[in-house]
């Protein structure tokens, strides 16, 4: 048994708190003091994982000096992991929280660039934290509700430090999760943070009826687009082709769980971006993510045209259909240019 803190309790990190707790001495931190109190009350997360029980031994804290305080003061026996639950956008503010505290390690499940900064989540982890502390990225296909429910998931860790890579196997693998361990930090950063764009994608396909053919030509090419940048980063081109790539962009493009691909079949209706943002009441990464991709894209000189296709209707007002169009019309290209 170890112990274990999830700093953000949306729908991910509540998810993650309950699996781990089947095995470990979880504390689930949120930063809204009322809204952790009524999930303390009901044994539930009823904003954003309403349905899924608490099991009885996993804490819930608005405290954040107690949230750290779970793992600072681990036995010498323990492995300790802080993890970070928060969207890409609060990853900044809440490492600042952490900056200059005896930490063991951070583990983040964001996924996504940065926006205004084009940084990857460890790019935005080394910038505030520096090297000192150890780093990983946990990815992969995973839907809160399912992994909440004690479905099969399997995920990926990459780190570049093995003893944490090793040390988040070792907690986190076991009952109905499966996690492999990787050293390709960027790619499966990169593979997490664009699928959820290409799911915009998709859903606005599958919601204007273009068809099962367009939702796999999408899907197809979007990896193109998601290992051309990749590699532009650093990432190595085998990682796309697993978990937190295609894995990753299979489930999300495909899923009607997913947020993102909601986004897309409420653009489909024509509804505002403003509007669907509201109704979902979750983060959808792919909306800024969109934008921080098609700007990196552009400045490396990287083809993205699904990318920017969806950052179009999204941010400058274009029809979707329209723009189905538009990628259509572009002039043939050899498939693995
Ligand atoms: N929901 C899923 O199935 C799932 C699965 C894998 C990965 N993810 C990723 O996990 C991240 C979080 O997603 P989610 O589903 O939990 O989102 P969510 O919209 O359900 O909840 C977001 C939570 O983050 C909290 N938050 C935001 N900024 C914060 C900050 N600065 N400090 C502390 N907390 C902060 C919010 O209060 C809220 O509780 C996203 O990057 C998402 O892509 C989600
Ligand atoms: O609901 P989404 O679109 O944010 O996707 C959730 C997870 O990232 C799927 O792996």
């Amino acid at each position: 048994m170890n112990k274990i803190t999830v700093l953000g309790a949306g729908a991910w990190g509540t998810a993650v708190a309950i699996a781990v707790a089947a095995r470990h001495d979880v504390l689930l931190w949120g930063r809204n003091a009322e809204q952790m109190a009524a999930t303390a009350a009901a044994r539930e997360n009823t904003t954003y994982l309403p349905g899924q029980p608490l099991p009885d031994n996993l804490r819930v804290s608005a405290d954040f000096e107690a949230a750290l305080a779970h793992v600072v003061d681990a036995g010498p026996d323990e492995v300790p992991l802080l993890i970070a639950a928060c969207p890409v956008a609060g990853l900044r503010p809440l490492l600042e929280q952490l900056k200059g505290r005896a930490i063991p390690n951070v583990v983040w499940l964001c996924k996504g660039f940065e926006y205004g900064t084009g940084l990857l989540p460890h790019q935005v982890v080394r910038d505030v934290l520096g090297d000192a502390v150890p780093g990983a990225a946990l990815s992969g296909p995973s839907f809160a509700q399912e992994v909440a429910r004690g479905l099969p998931c399997a995920l990926a860790v990459a780190s570049t430090s093995a003893a944490l890579r090793d040390s988040v196997v070792a907690t986190v693998h076991g009952g109905n999760l499966r996690v492999y361990a990787c050293d390709d930090v960027v790619g499966v950063e990169v593979g997490g943070a664009v699928k959820n764009v290409l799911a915009i994608a998709t859903g606005t396909a599958d919601g204007l009826g273009l068809g099962l053919n367009a939702r796999a030509a999408l899907i197809t090419r979007g990896l193109a687009e998601i290992t051309r940048l990749g590699m532009a980063l650093g990432g190595q081109a085998h990682t796309f082709m697993g978990l937190t790539g295609m894995g990753d962009l299979i489930l999300t493009c495909t899923g009607d769980l997913s947020r993102n691909r909601r986004v897309g079949l409420a653009l489909a209706q024509g509804k505002p971006l403003e509007t669907i943002v509201a109704e979902l009441g979750h983060v959808a990464e792919g909306v800024p993510c969109s934008k921080a991709v098609r700007d990196l894209a552009a400045r490396l000189g990287v083809d993205m045209p699904i990318t920017n296709a969806v950052a179009a209707v999204l941010f400058d007002g274009y029809d979707a259909a329209e723009m189905a169009k538009q990628l259509l019309a572009r002039d043939p290209r050899n498939e693995l240019a």
